[in-house]
């Protein structure tokens, strides 16, 4: 359990403000606009920035008592990740490993197989695509196997199959750690996340279990057809989804009552549940 107290940290011309946070552990998405503090809230918590005001305690231990301790069991993979770039796969996540005084070739090993990374095992970092390295990123950060991981983005450029792999992993992984993933796709964690922290201009807006994230939304979600004269007269604000058929329209789209007739209620999925949390207040079709 991560739990945060009376937390007030200046970011620009926003501050991340949270009174009282509990994280259970398990999977949590963090989620939010761009600028809502996501990566302020992930630094904060690795210790990569100290909170101006507040405090954050780690299983109830605060930072300030043992912060090398803590910090051998926090792993933490940045958004924009730097790798040494000449070096070889295999070198670095050994280097790495030494760094953090964990270096066992069998951990290593079975990271790279995990992470499918043993055809590039004597590449030179500089020669691999961004989802390659990505998932060395994700790799070296568990390296220490370590009880809190963050991850800010950490699916970002990873084709289909590797963000499936990578989720069905830290799913396992997750289970009795903590990780926090900052994600945008909220679907594709579906099965994996245990619960989500949504975070609105500094602020958090709303956390809990996931199931609580679909269901107690303030607006509904209704799919169905409708003529491109009535979607015309829609606001793109509350429309999450469109797609042209030869019939006419397939909407899915916030709203109060039901706004047209042909539109059946829809079960949320939890991007809809962000949608209608972020972009619903002001834009719905009664
Ligand atoms: N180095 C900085 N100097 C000044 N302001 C900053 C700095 N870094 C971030 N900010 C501001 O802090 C706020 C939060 O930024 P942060 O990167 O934490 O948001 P985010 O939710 O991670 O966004 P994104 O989804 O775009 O990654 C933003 O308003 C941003 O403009």
């Amino acid at each position: 359990m991560i739990m945060l107290e009376n937390i007030r940290h200046p970011m620009g011309e926003l501050t991340l403000e949270i009174g009282k946070l509990r994280i259970p552990p398990g999977l949590t998405l963090l989620v939010g606009a761009n600028g809502a503090g996501k990566t302020t809230l992930l630094e904060l918590l690795a210790t990569l920035q100290l909170p101006r005001r507040g405090e954050i305690l780690y299983r109830q231990r605060s930072a300030a008592e043992d912060l090398p301790l803590l910090r051998s069991q926090i792993g933490y993979v940045p958004a924009e990740i730097e790798l040494y770039e000449e070096m070889k796969v295999y070198r670095l996540l050994a280097y790495l490993a030494e760094l953090k005084g964990v270096y066992h070739r069998e951990r290593i090993d079975a990271l790279l197989s995990d992470f499918r990374l043993i055809p590039y095992r004597n590449h030179k970092i500089k020669l691999l695509s961004l989802g390659i390295r990505r998932r060395i990123a994700l790799a070296q950060a568990l390296l220490a196997a370590p009880y809190f991981l963050f991850l800010d983005e950490p699916l970002n450029a990873m084709d289909t199959a590797e963000r499936k792999m990578a989720i069905s992993y830290l799913s396992r992984y997750a289970g009795g750690r903590t990780v926090i993933a900052a994600v945008h796709e909220m679907n594709e964690w579906d099965e994996a996340a245990d619960h989500v922290i949504w975070l609105n201009r500094g602020k958090i807006g709303f956390e809990g279990g996931t199931r609580r994230w679909n269901d107690e939304l303030p607006l509904e979600v209704w799919e169905g057809l409708i003529t491109r004269e009535q979607f015309e007269n829609c606001s793109q604000r509350n429309m999450i989804h469109f797609r042209e058929m030869a019939e006419g329209i397939y909407v899915r789209l916030i709203g109060g009552n039901r706004p047209f007739p042909g539109l059946t209620l829809a079960e949320p999925t939890l991007e809809d549940a962000y949608f209608v949390r972020q972009y619903g207040r002001d834009s719905v079709v009664r």
